[in-house]
C-alpha cells in the first residue's frame, strides 16, 4: 500500500493560470476519469488510425441522417397522438375543417399548421428518413463492390444488413402513423400480403389490426414499434456495427506502404473527430435545406384513408418501391383452391422471390467465401474491376432491384409516355429476367477490359500524344511512366486460385466437390493473372531505355536546329527534356514506409 501523503498547496503558491472555463473542464474530466478510468480508452481511440477515401463517408451519411431522424422524431412525439379515435378536424387549415378523421391524422395536421416550426420538423424527419435509407443503400453498395465484406468483416455485413431491414421497417411504420390516405393505402397492401399467406394469413391480419382492416389498433401498435422498439434495436446495432468496425480495422485502398498488416491514414483525434463533426453539420444542414425547399407528404391534400380515391400515382416511399413492384409484376390470376383454402400465388410468389433475394444478399459473403475457399483476412479494399464476377453479380442484382422498383411506378410510366399498362407490365416482366443476365455479361466484359487497360498502363505507361524522332530517324510516341501512387492502384497483387478438386479419405470425389470447384472456376474465369515483379521490372527497364533514347533524340534535334540557325554547338545548354525524363518508381521503393507522405501508419 502506498504511504504517500497528499499535501494541500499553500495559499502562497501561484494559482493555475488557465482560464476559469478551461480549469472547470479539466477538473470535470479529472473527476469523471477518477471514477470511470475512461481516459485510457479515450486516448486509445483518439490515437487509432483510420484510412481516408471519399467513399468511406457514405456510411457517415447514414449515421448522421439517423441522428437527424432521432432529434426530429423526438420533437414530433411531443405533439403526435397515436390514436385512431374518430374526431372532427377543427384546426387552422380551412379545407379540412369538419372532416371526420382519426386523432392521429388530426394531430399530424396540427403539427403541420398549428405548432410553430412543426411543418419544418415533419419535413426534416421525412427527408432525413429518405436520406438515411439512401445512405445505407449506397454505403452497402460500396462495401459490396470493394469486397469489404470479406473475412473478418462478414459478421459486420450481416449486422449492417439487419440495420437495412430495420431502417425500412422504421420508414414503413413512420409512413403509416399519420393515418392519411397514403398510410391507409400502404397498410392495405400489407394487409393483402398477410392475408395472402396460406393458413395463417387471415388470423395474423386480425391479430395485427385488432379486427377487420383497418381496425382501431394499428396506429398505436406501429407507434410503439416506431418510437421505441425499432429505434432501440437500430441504436444498439449501430453501436455494435461501429465497435466491430474499430476492432476489425477499416479497410484501405492499395497504396505505397499499405499492407494487409498496417493501416495508413490519420488519427481519430483530432483529424477524424473534426471531419466527422463537420460532416454531421453538413448532413444536417443539407437535410434542413431540402426540407425547407421541397414539400414532402402533404397529407392535407390527401385526407383520411378511404379506398375509393386511391388513384394512379399513389406510391410508397422509395425504399418500399421494390416490394410494391414485385406485387405488380406477379401474374394476377393464380389463385388455386386446395385443402379448402385459397392459395394466392400472385402474392405467394413475389413474397418468396423477395424473401430469397433478401436472404441471398444477407449471406453473400459466406457464399463467396465458399466458392473461393478463401480463408485469408482481407484489409485492402478491391477496386470493382478487380473482381469481375462479383461486380457483375452485384450489377445484375442492382438491375433486378431497379426493375422491381420501376414496376412500382408502372402506372406513372404508362400515363407519362402514353403506353398501355399491359405493355409496361409485360416489358418489365421480361426485363426482370433478361436484364440481370445481360447486365452480368456486359459488366464482366467491361471489368476485364478495364483490367487489361490497367495492365497496359502499368507496363507501357500513359500515351502522352507526343511524337518524337529518334537519332535513327524513327518516330515514336513518348509514353509517360505511371506515377507510383497510380501504379499501386493499378497493380493487383492478390493471388487467386480456383478451388482444386481433391479426393476424400475413401479416394472418391464427392459430387459436391465437383460442383464447388466448377463454380469456383466460373468465378475466376477470364481473370487476368496478377502481374509479377519481374514483368514490372522488365517494363521499367524498357521505359528507361526508351526515355534515354528520347532524351538523346530530343537533344540532337535541338542541336541540329540551333546549328541551322547559326549557333555553335558548345553554346547550347542541355536539352530541356524534363517532361520525358521522369524515372519510373519501382514498386520496391514504393513499399518503403519512409516514402510515405505526411500521413501516419498504425497497426
Ligand atoms: C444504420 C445503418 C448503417 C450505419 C449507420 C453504418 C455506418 C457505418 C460507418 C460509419 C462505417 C465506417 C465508414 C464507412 O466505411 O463508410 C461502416 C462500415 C461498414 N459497414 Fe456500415 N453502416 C450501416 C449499414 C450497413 C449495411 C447495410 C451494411 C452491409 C450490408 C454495412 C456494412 C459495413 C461494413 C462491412 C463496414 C466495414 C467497411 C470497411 O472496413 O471497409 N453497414 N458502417
Ligand atoms: C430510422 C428511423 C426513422 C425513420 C426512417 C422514420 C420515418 C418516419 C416517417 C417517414 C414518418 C412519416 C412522416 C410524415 O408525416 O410525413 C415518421 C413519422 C413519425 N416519426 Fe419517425 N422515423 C424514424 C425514427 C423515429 C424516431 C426515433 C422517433 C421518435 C423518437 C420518431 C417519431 C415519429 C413520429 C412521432 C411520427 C409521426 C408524426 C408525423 O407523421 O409527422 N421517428 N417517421
Amino acid at each position: 500500500m502506498s504511504t504517500a501523503t497528499v499535501t494541500e498547496p499553500k495559499s502562497s503558491e501561484k494559482p493555475s493560470e488557465a482560464p476559469l472555463g478551461g480549469r472547470f473542464v479539466g477538473g470535470l474530466s479529472n473527476y469523471i476519469d477518477e471514477r470511470t478510468s475512461l481516459s485510457g480508452f479515450v486516448k486509445e481511440l483518439g490515437r487509432k488510425i483510420f484510412p481516408d477515401h471519399w467513399s468511406f463517408m457514405l456510411g457517415e451519411i447514414a449515421l448522421w441522417s439517423f441522428v437527424v431522424v432521432l432529434l426530429s422524431g423526438t420533437f414530433l412525439t411531443f405533439f403526435f397522438q397515436a390514436s385512431m379515435v374518430p374526431t372532427h378536424y377543427s384546426g387552422a387549415y380551412p379545407p379540412m375543417r369538419g372532416v371526420e378523421m382519426s386523432a392521429a391524422l388530426d394531430s399530424t395536421l396540427r403539427i403541420s399548421f398549428d405548432i410553430r416550426g412543426g411543418l419544418l420538423v415533419r419535413q426534416i424527419h421525412h427527408w432525413a428518413a429518405l436520406t438515411f435509407v439512401a445512405g445505407i443503400g449506397v454505403h452497402m453498395l460500396r462495401v459490396f463492390f470493394t469486397g469489404a465484406f470479406r473475412k473478418p468483416r462478414e459478421l459486420n455485413w450481416v449486422i449492417g444488413f439487419v440495420l437495412f431491414v430495420l431502417a425500412m421497417a422504421e420508414g414503413f411504420t413512420g409512413y403509416s402513423l399519420p393515418d392519411d390516405l397514403l398510410s391507409g393505402n400502404g397498410l392495405r397492401i400489407i394487409d393483402g400480403m398477410i392475408k395472402g399467406l396460406p393458413l395463417i394469413g387471415t388470423w395474423t391480419s386480425f391479430m395485427l389490426f385488432g379486427g377487420e382492416f383497418p381496425g382501431d389498433q394499428i396506429v398505436g401498435r406501429l407507434y410503439t414499434l416506431h418510437i421505441l422498439i425499432l429505434p432501440l434495436l437500430v441504436i444498439g446495432l449501430v453501436v455494435l456495427h461501429l465497435m466491430l468496425m474499430v476492432i476489425n480495422k477499416h479497410t484501405q485502398f492499395a497504396g505505397p506502404g499499405r499492407t494487409e498488416e498496417n493501416v495508413v491514414g490519420y488519427p481519430m483525434m483530432p483529424i477524424y473527430m473534426s471531419k466527422m463533426g463537420g460532416f454531421l453539420f453538413i448532413t444536417f444542414g443539407v437535410i434542413v435545406l431540402i426540407a425547407s425547399l421541397f414539400q414532402i407528404n402533404p397529407i392535407w391534400n390527401y385526407g383520411p384513408y378511404d379506398p375509393s380515391p386511391v388513384s394512379a400515382g399513389t406510391q410508397p416511399d422509395w425504399y418500399i418501391g421494390f416490394a410494391d413492384g414485385a406485387l405488380r409484376l406477379a401474374p394476377s390470376n393464380l389463385d388455386v383452391v386446395f385443402l379448402d383454402h385459397t392459395w394466392s400465388f400472385g402474392i405467394i410468389i413475389p413474397v418468396l422471390v423477395l424473401g430469397l433475394f433478401i436472404v441471398l444478399v444477407a449471406v453473400y459473403p459466406f457464399i463467396e467465401a465458399w466458392i473461393t475457399g478463401d480463408k485469408r483476412e482481407h484489409h485492402i479494399a478491391q477496386r470493382p474491376r478487380t473482381s469481375a464476377t462479383r461486380t457483375a453479380i452485384g450489377v445484375a442484382g442492382v438491375v433486378f432491384y431497379a426493375t422491381l422498383w420501376a414496376a412500382a411506378s408502372s402506372d406513372l410510366i404508362a400515363t407519362h409516355f402514353s403506353l398501355t399498362m399491359e405493355g409496361v407490365i409485360h416489358t418489365l416482366q421480361a426485363l426482370l429476367f433478361v436484364g440481370p443476365v445481360l447486365s452480368y455479361f456486359v459488366t464482366k466484359r467491361i471489368c476485364i477490359a478495364l483490367q487489361k487497360k490497367d495492365r497496359e498502363i502499368v507496363l507501357h505507361g500513359y500515351e502522352s500524344g507526343r511524337i518524337v524522332r529518334l537519332p535513327g530517324g524513327e518516330y515514336i510516341e513518348v509514353h509517360k511512366p505511371v506515377d507510383v501512387y497510380d501504379r499501386w492502384k493499378l497493380v493487383d497483387t492478390e493471388v487467386y486460385e480456383p478451388l482444386v478438386v481433391r479426393p476424400n479419405a475413401k479416394g472418391r470425389i464427392p459430387w459436391t466437390q465437383n460442383l464447388r470447384s466448377s463454380i469456383s472456376r466460373w468465378f475466376f474465369e477470364d481473370r487476368l493473372s496478377p502481374l509479377t515483379q519481374a514483368e514490372i521490372a522488365a517494363a521499367d527497364a524498357h521505359q528507361r531505355h526508351t526515355l534515354h533514347d528520347v532524351n538523346e533524340g530530343a537533344h540532337e534535334e535541338i542541336v541540329a536546329s540551333h546549328v541551322r540557325a547559326g549557333v555553335s554547338e558548345d553554346q547550347i545548354a542541355p536539352a530541356d527534356t524534363s517532361h520525358v525524363s521522369e524515372t519510373p518508381n519501382t514498386p520496391s521503393s514504393a513499399l518503403a514506409p519512409e516514402s510515405l507522405p505526411k500521413k501516419e501508419q498504425g497497426e
